[in-house]
């Protein structure tokens, strides 16, 4: 393995072993695996008695074997390596008068074979495909060891992400086990629950020596998706003056964070999969290709499945973007976390607005945890902080927090449909008292008791709900 190829930056993240007798074969074989394919975590083995050790010595995922070798022949080796190792891929490489024996190592075991004046652009994609079924081997082996023994290795990595929550700790241990590969990482998740903080943690996590670039992706046309992420050369086009690197090269071997995947144009989803595919792209005006060292993280509020069955989205895209795929479950589905999160953004408020924090008023809770939030974690954050705001001292007021939840309740019934199915057609309608009273013992139960809570669920006056309340005990004890 040559010696700039450091534990960060190793392409795939096991090493990848070549065992031929041949050295002439083993020095060409390496530089289409490293120029075509962007690998560099190689190893080479001429001796076939060598392998072994070396598999059991150094991290090796995946062999590239070949059948007429000296001392210990190929089909033999392979025997040995898928009993000592049964982790370890192979795929055979063949003379052409061999390929009988070939498919017999199939069977032996062996991932897959290529005859070796087979043209290069096949035997990459065949070391592609049992690279990325490695990794998700590895990653699934990983999975269940963190899930059996419930532990993060790195805490540290997402202490900027607040949260208690089940669903958020495996999403973080799924992010550990996939950190190490360098396939792509799609987060879905609704807007504002905090797909970018965690691609900043997925970034940490590789400890890959590059950036993370971020790039906002939504509303680029096509050209200037290009010219963003591939740069461009001097004189590319009028107002060129000078040469530019696209975001690719500035993330240099770190992570390039396009946002807002699922808002890309059909014409750059055919350029973002030859990158992906080829690992290879042009800066506009330069016939000179250029290698993307960085791994790829998207990010997305929009259902890519549905997206790519009405056609708005390549298929093959989103497969390639979909081999490591979390979603971040939305703020109403983890309400546990709301009191966390408002602590913590009151804390910083505070301490960005030179105040002292303040005591929050139970029902505070009682109030959010009836609320829906559809901008999720920013909305939240943006309650707190206009809550500071308006804040003097003592005890926190819930106005601020009214107010805006008020107002949208009041936006989500004007434009939410009004199909949802209540009432059965084949039961008799409740009356409109029976009906009232059924919302407000509802009201009441969601606010633990709580009138100033209820009413303003149900967009009442306090008084007009002590009321209520009043006849409705009244009625039921004459
Ligand atoms: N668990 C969390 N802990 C602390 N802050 C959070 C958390 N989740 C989100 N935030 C904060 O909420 C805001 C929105 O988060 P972020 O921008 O990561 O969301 P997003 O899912 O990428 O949104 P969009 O889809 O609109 O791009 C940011 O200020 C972020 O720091």
């Amino acid at each position: 393995m040559s010696a700039s190829v450091t534990p960060a930056n190793r392409n795939p993240g096991f090493g990848i072993l070549m065992v031929d007798d041949e050295a002439s074969f083993l020095r060409s074989l390496s530089m289409v695996l490293e120029r075509r394919g962007g690998y560099n975590h190689l190893y080479r083995c001429q001796d076939s008695r060598d392998a072994l050790a070396m598999i059991a010595r150094e991290p090796i995922g995946l062999v590239l074997l070949d059948l007429t070798m000296p001392h210990v022949p190929g089909e033999e080796l392979l025997k040995q390596i898928t009993e000592q190792h049964p982790g370890v891929g192979v795929i055979i490489i063949s003379g052409l008068n061999q390929v009988e024996k070939a498919v017999h190592c199939i069977r032996l075991g062996a991932f897959d074979y290529f005859v070796k004046t087979t043209e290069e652009d096949r035997l990459i994609e065949g070391v592609r495909r049992a690279v990325e079924m490695q990794e998700m081997r590895l990653e699934n082996q990983a999975m269940r060891r963190k899930f059996l023994t419930d532990t993060l290795e790195r805490p540290e990595v997402f202490s900027p992400i607040i949260t208690r929550d089940k669903g958020m700790r495996s999403v973080f241990q799924y992010l550990e086990s996939v950190a190490p590969s360098g396939q792509p990482v799609l987060v879905s998740g609704e807007s504002g629950v905090g797909k970018e903080l965690i691609a900043h943690a997925i970034h940490e996590l590789s400890n890959r020596p590059g950036r993370l670039v971020c790039v906002n992706v939504a509303g680029l046309d096509d050209n200037v998706f290009a010219d963003t992420l591939f740069g461009h050369s001097r004189g590319a086009f009028t107002g060129a003056d000078q040469a530019r690197v696209g975001m690719v090269e500035q993330a240099g071997e770190g992570t390039l964070f396009l946002d807002e995947i699922g808002d890309l144009s059909m014409a750059s989803q055919v350029k973002l999969l030859r990158l992906l595919q080829e690992g290879e792209y042009y800066p506009l005006g330069s016939d000179k290709p250029k290698r993307i060292r960085a791994r790829v993280v998207v990010a997305t509020h929009r259902d890519l499945e549905q997206k790519q069955l009405a056609g708005e989205f390549r298929k093959d895209l989103y497969y390639r973007l979909r081999i490591h795929q979390v979603e971040i479950p939305s703020l109403r589905e983890r309400k546990g976390d709301i009191p966390l999160l408002l602590d913590h953004f009151l804390a910083e408020a505070a301490t960005e607005l030179s105040k002292s924090k303040p005591t929050v008023p139970k029902e505070l809770a009682v109030l959010l945890d009836n609320y829906s939030f559809p901008g999720n974690v920013r909305e939240l954050r943006a309650l707190a902080y206009d809550a500071m705001s308006q804040h003097r001292t003592g005890v926190l007021s819930m106005d601020s927090f009214r107010r805006a939840l008020d107002q949208n309740s009041i936006s989500r019934d004007v434009t939410s449909e009004p199909s949802i199915a209540f009432f059965s057609p084949d039961q008799p309608l409740p009356t409109l008292q029976e009906m009232a009273d059924m919302l407000v013992d509802e009201a009441m139960r969601r606010s633990q008791g709580n009138q100033s809570i209820a009413s303003s669920l149900l967009g009442i006056s306090q008084p007009a709900l002590s009321k209520r309340l009043k006849k409705k005990a009244d009625d039921s004890s004459s």
